[in-house]
């Protein structure tokens, strides 16, 4: 972690990557190690987490079933609880274990906790029900744990000041901790090598994108599904200070001091 590019990003504190549910228990060893290496060189990594398939699989135990409007999960105050315990609990904990497995140091908390993420209900709530959207994250405890040398591994609960708790869509989570935290960049792990589209019968992988065509993929279509939020975050963000937000499958090796040093992969989402 000589390179002079990766010294460049250190100047710029730290980056946020957001860790999707369906990539998780895929995610090799070798990832963490890199994770720790980037920690130990003094890069500050922040770490939101998902974990839909693992709630839809807990539902799916005590006989509730999972249902989605535009890609948001339908939240009553019993999947509520399964959502909280899912994601604040087995799933953070496991990302925590792994990355002190590897030999760096991380704390789980959700954004319940100290009240980082404050949250008020989605427009929608009257479909989608304890469904939120950020309305403020305290960056000030994201730096105070990097401060200590530990990288923050987030839970996407949301709370509001009268202690309502909300279930947020981890890649909107993400954009909006990114944003605070005036993160330069935001790195997407997920299960796929980027955002792919079909030319001439084959699919490819476009290695970079504006908001301008995003758009347009979304109508025709070639975008749908879950890849639809992580754009949607993507474009909030890098209206303010995220300069850009790279799409990358976990499973490429040492993927994320690559993407830090500059190399082209996945696709890159820029503002113009
Ligand atoms: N244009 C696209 N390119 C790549 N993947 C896409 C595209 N449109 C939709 N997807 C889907 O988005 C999925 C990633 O979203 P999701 O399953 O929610 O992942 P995560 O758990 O990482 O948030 C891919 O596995 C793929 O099925
Ligand atoms: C409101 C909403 O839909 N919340 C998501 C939170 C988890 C998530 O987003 O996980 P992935 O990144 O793995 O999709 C859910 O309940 O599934």
């Amino acid at each position: 972690m000589t390179d002079e590019r990766i010294e460049k990003n250190k100047a710029g504190g730290l980056f946020v990557m957001k860790c999707g549910g369906s990539t998780l228990a895929a995610l090799p060893d070798s990832f963490f190690e890199d994770l720790k290496e980037l920690q130990s060189s003094g890069v500050k990594p922040v770490i939101v987490h998902g974990g839909g398939p693992a709630i839809s699989g807990n539902l799916a135990k005590l006989g509730i079933e999972s249902r989605f409007v535009n890609g948001l999960r339908v939240t009553t105050e019993e999947v509520l609880d399964v959502v909280e315990m899912t994601l604040a609990g087995s799933i953070n904990k496991a990302i925590v274990r792994r990355i002190q497995g590897s030999g760096g140091q991380a704390i789980g908390l959700s954004g319940v906790d100290g009240n980082l993420i404050m949250a008020k209900p989605v427009a929608n709530s009257d479909e989608v029900g304890q469904v939120g959207e950020v309305t403020g994250v305290k960056a000030e405890i994201i730096k105070g744990i990097l401060d200590l040398g530990y990288i923050p591994v987030i839970a996407p609960i949301g709370v509001d000041a009268a202690g309502q708790r909300y279930n947020i869509n981890a890649d909107t989570a993400a954009g909006a901790v990114a944003s605070f935290v005036e993160s330069p960049k935001m790195i997407v792990v997920t299960d796929v090598p980027g955002i792919m589209r079909t030319v001439e019968g084959q699919k490819i992988v476009l290695p970079s994108v504006t908001v301008a065509e995003i758009e347009e993929l979304i109508e025709s279509g070639e975008i749908y599904g879950g890849m639809i939020p992580k754009v949607r975050a993507a474009m909030d963000c890098i209206q303010g200070s995220v300069s850009e937000v790279v799409i990358v499958d976990g499973k490429e090796p040492k993927v994320l001091s690559r993407v830090l040093q500059g190399e082209s992969l996945g696709t890159s989402i820029i503002s113009s």
